[in-house]
């Protein structure tokens, strides 16, 4: 699908979709109580459904309450043999683990940019946790033979924090306690939020300096009512949005957060916006804007939002962290150069592990999301400043985490 974005101004009150990362550590945990839990203020987007979909597939009996809430039965009981993790990152990693914990073979599947995405770090920790794994040479699809034992393993964390994410909230149900060591962890705020979600089912895990995990075994995730929080990546993009063409006000989300991407605030702050921070709502203000440095190692999900941002501030930015963005739907670095060439914004990508974006006028242009939800979302808030409307082709992207992105900037629009 093409999506024309005229340039504007924007000015309004926007509540984001719920955090697709918390909703699916919750779906998860939910998954492995015994006893009924109840989430709300879920909404869902592909990835969410994605993990709806494996949840149930293992065996948790969901039951629809509201338009917001669910309520569900866990236990672990495959139904299926096979889990289709769709396009989702998050869920392939978390679910490759939890399905482990099963004495029959599971086979993880999923599709698009997914099966081009490295696996090759579950492996051998797996194995060495009493898992029979057939690889495919560290793509999807995948099988696994459980039950997962617990015992040390050492984990590889500098691609990807997810399936680190996915071993916290498995091994609390292995028969034995589990001693993790984890090289090079990355995005471990993500990290944080597993074990906040895990602590919220009643869950004991230590760790130090994201270095060292100690997750005892034969623990009980207990029945809790869960509500899931606003998302701050797409927070994000919409503050962005108010930074660089207008006014905008996004509720739900609060700063004490501990997801990643409240970080934008501090970006924001560096590019000269100003940011009203209130108990359950941030509001950005477009000021005159100058160029900034920011290190999104850790919230590498920014990097679109940040590309957007430094399109429109006076200078050159400096963003560190590009090693990041190579396995994600796309290869995010290349795509932000090529694309915002494409409006007349040079970005170079030369240097290792930084990007330098000079800010200048956006001109119209026919560009690619390159199938990733966060460029088509990048693009179209680029577009607010361009001369003329920008084309944005694969816009359906968005599903995947935002699917009501595009109404929302409508609806915001003066
Ligand atoms: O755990 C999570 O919810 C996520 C962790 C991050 O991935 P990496 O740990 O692979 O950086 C992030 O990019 C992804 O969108 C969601
Ligand atoms: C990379 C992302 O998600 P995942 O890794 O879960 O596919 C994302 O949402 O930007």
């Amino acid at each position: 699908m093409d999506k024309t974005v005229p340039p504007g101004r924007v000015k309004g009150t926007l509540t984001p979709p719920c955090s697709k990362s918390y909703a699916q550590r919750a779906l998860a945990a939910a998954l492995l109580s015994e006893e009924v839990s109840v989430l709300r203020n879920i909404e869902f987007c592909d990835d969410t459904r994605s993990a709806l979909q494996c949840i149930e597939t293992l065996g948790a009996r969901v039951r629809r309450v509201d338009p917001t809430s669910l309520s569900i039965e866990g236990g672990l009981s495959p139904k299926g043999c096979v889990l289709n993790v769709g396009e989702s990152g998050l869920s392939t990693r978390l679910f490759t683990p939890v399905a482990s914990l099963c004495p029959t073979p599971v086979t993880i599947e999923g599709r698009g940019s997914l099966l081009r995405r490295p696996m090759q770090m579950m492996f051998e920790p797996l194995r060495r946790l009493g898992v029979r794994v057939r690889d495919n040479g560290g793509f999807l699809p995948i099988e696994v033979c459980g039950p997962i034992q617990g015992g040390e393993a050492e984990v590889d964390g500098s691609v990807s924090s997810q399936f680190i994410t996915g071993l916290l909230l498995a091994l609390p149900l292995a028969r034995r306690d589990t001693s993790l060591h984890v090289r090079g962890a990355v995005s471990t705020p993500y990290l944080d939020m597993t074990l906040d979600t895990a602590a919220r089912f009643g869950i004991e895990i230590s760790q130090r300096d994201y270095e060292e995990f100690y997750i005892p075994g034969r623990q009980r995730y207990r029945s809790t009512y869960f509500s899931i929080e606003g998302d701050w990546s797409a927070a994000a993009m919409l503050l962005v949005a108010g930074a660089t063409a207008g006014e905008v006000t996004v509720r739900n989300v609060s700063m004490l957060s501990k997801q990643a991407d409240t970080a934008i605030c501090t970006a924001l702050v560096r590019a000269g916006a100003a940011v009203i921070n209130e108990e359950d709502s941030v509001t950005a203000l477009h000021r005159p804007l100058r160029a900034f440095e920011f290190d999104a190692t850790n919230c590498p999900d920014l990097f679109p939002a940040l590309a957007a941002l430094a399109a429109a501030a006076d200078g050159v930015s400096v963003i560190r962290g590009t090693s990041r963005l190579e396995y994600k739907e796309c290869n995010r670095s290349e795509a932000i150069r090529e694309e915002y060439a494409k409006l007349g914004i040079e970005v170079d990508t030369s240097e290792e592990d930084l990007m330098k974006i000079r800010g200048g006028k956006v001109r119209a242009a026919r560009t690619q999301s390159h199938g990733d939800h966060r460029m088509a979302m990048s693009l179209a808030v680029a577009a607010l400043r361009s001369d003329e409307a920008v084309e944005i082709e694969g816009a359906e992207s968005v599903a995947k985490s935002y699917p009501g992105f595009f109404g929302d900037l409508e609806h915001i629009r003066v």
